[in-house]
């Protein structure tokens, strides 16, 4: 196979995500290589360690043991960016990180000409200013055919097509209202297995950690429950309908974070102590219960009026909101085409192997662009 049918990919960041990416990884390539199409993993890095050996193929299967056994102390990691762009082939760079460091320098990366294929938020959720700095470095941006092509559908529903069909959208001409729904995996299976249609329903701490365990949370699931994680995906998806939303901060956000645990320094501690405020919860969900409805945490981008906001809301039994199950994101898209019956996508909202696929999938647009 010619060298010009050669594409190198470095992986940072191995976890629920990463791992997943891998497998899927694995796949494609095989199905790649028939198409006569090589994708060759070079580099694997988590937050201390790096494997590189020189532009030299890893095993995919045996990485993460290469990584752990062979791994050399992480360098900086522009260091780790400066040595791809010098790669004898195009290089897609798969940030299956949560670093704001590495999102933040997304920009250079992409015009050194190597593309981002990505899950991370922070980037497209930071300041309007680095928004735009992405795009205008970008392939698929106006950043011209020397740059990177950047990716990133899981941001938003995990693997769900959300970005990819608000886009679509929007580039055929259509025009969004209104876009709302449940947004976060993490809070869907935490209040439909705390507070279930019919009752019930286990302690709200429990559900936390059971949330966390089954690798729906953000690395510290406190960026769920202070509903930034939601609040980055709104200030994506407000974005990409052409709304200037400067910041996630820069509207209403309702937390579920203690008043008394604000402070606590680390993701475990909040953990250890959060089950001495499942009082609050359960008094929220027998309000709710005595007028017959139950709580969801949700999101909702009104386009005419430009306003965002991210909170609890309660609903009848009967609503589709309140009959989802556990990790399921439901979201809905109000267009002038689709009229009063709105353009509805739903299903698992969070998790390593479903948020992989968007991942893969997004290789998979930048190995196509790239031949
Ligand atoms: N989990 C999910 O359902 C979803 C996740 N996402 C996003 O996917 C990303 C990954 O999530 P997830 O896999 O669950 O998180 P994990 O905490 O399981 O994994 C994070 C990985 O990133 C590595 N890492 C952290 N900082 C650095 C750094 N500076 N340099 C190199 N590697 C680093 C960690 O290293 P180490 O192994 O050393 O700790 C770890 O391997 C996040 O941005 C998240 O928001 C998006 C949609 C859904
Ligand atoms: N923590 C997030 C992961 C996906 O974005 C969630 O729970 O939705």
């Amino acid at each position: 196979m010619s060298g010009s049918n050669k594409i190198f990919v470095a992986v940072v960041g191995v976890g629920g995500v990463g791992k997943a990416f891998l497998g899927q990884l694995e796949h494609l390539r095989a199905r790649m290589q028939r198409q006569n199409v090589l994708l060759e993993l070079v580099l694997v890095r988590r937050s201390k360690k790096q494997y590189f050996d020189n532009f030299a193929p890893l095993d995919i299967s045996q990485a993460l043991q290469n990584l752990d056994n062979s791994g050399n102390a992480a360098p900086p990691f522009g260091e780790t960016v400066d040595t791809l762009a010098k790669a004898p082939n195009k290089v897609i760079l798969v940030d299956n990180t949560s670093d704001q460091e590495i999102a933040a320098s997304y920009p250079k990366i992409l015009s050194k000409g190597i593309s981002i294929v990505t899950p991370n938020k922070k980037a497209f959720s930071d300041t309007y200013d680095l928004w735009s700095q992405i795009f205008a470095s970008a392939a698929n941006g106006t950043g011209g055919p020397k740059c990177g092509y950047v990716f990133h559908e899981s941001t938003v529903g995990a693997g769900l097509p959300v970005i990819s069909t608000l886009k679509e959208l929007i580039e055929t001409g259509d025009e969004v209202t209104k876009i709302e729904g449940v947004f976060s995996g993490t809070m869907s299976f935490l209040f439909n297995s705390f507070m279930p249609v019919g009752g019930g329903g286990g302690k709200f701490s429990a559900e936390v950690k059971k949330a966390k365990e089954l690798g729906y949370t953000e690395p510290d699931p406190r960026d769920d429950l202070n509903g930034l994680d939601v609040a980055r995906k709104l200030t994506i998806l407000a974005r990409i309908a052409g709304l200037k939303v400067q910041s996630p901060t820069s509207f209403p956000v309702e937390s579920l974070i203690p008043k008394e645990l604000e402070s606590v320094s680390s993701g475990d501690e909040f953990l250890e102590k959060l089950p001495q405020f499942d009082d609050q919860m359960e008094e929220l969900k027998l309000s709710a219960a005595k007028e017959g409805k139950v709580v969801r945490f949700v999101g909702s981008i009104d386009a005419p009026s430009q306003a965002v906001r991210v909170g609890l809301e309660k609903f009848d039994a009967s609503h589709p909101i309140a009959a989802l199950k556990g990790s399921d994101n439901i979201i809905s898209f109000h267009t002038k085409r689709y009229g009063s019956n709105a353009l509805i996508i739903q299903g698992a909202g969070a998790g390593g192997e479903v948020t992989a696929m968007g991942v893969t999938g997004d290789l998979l647009k930048v190995v196509r662009l790239l031949h």
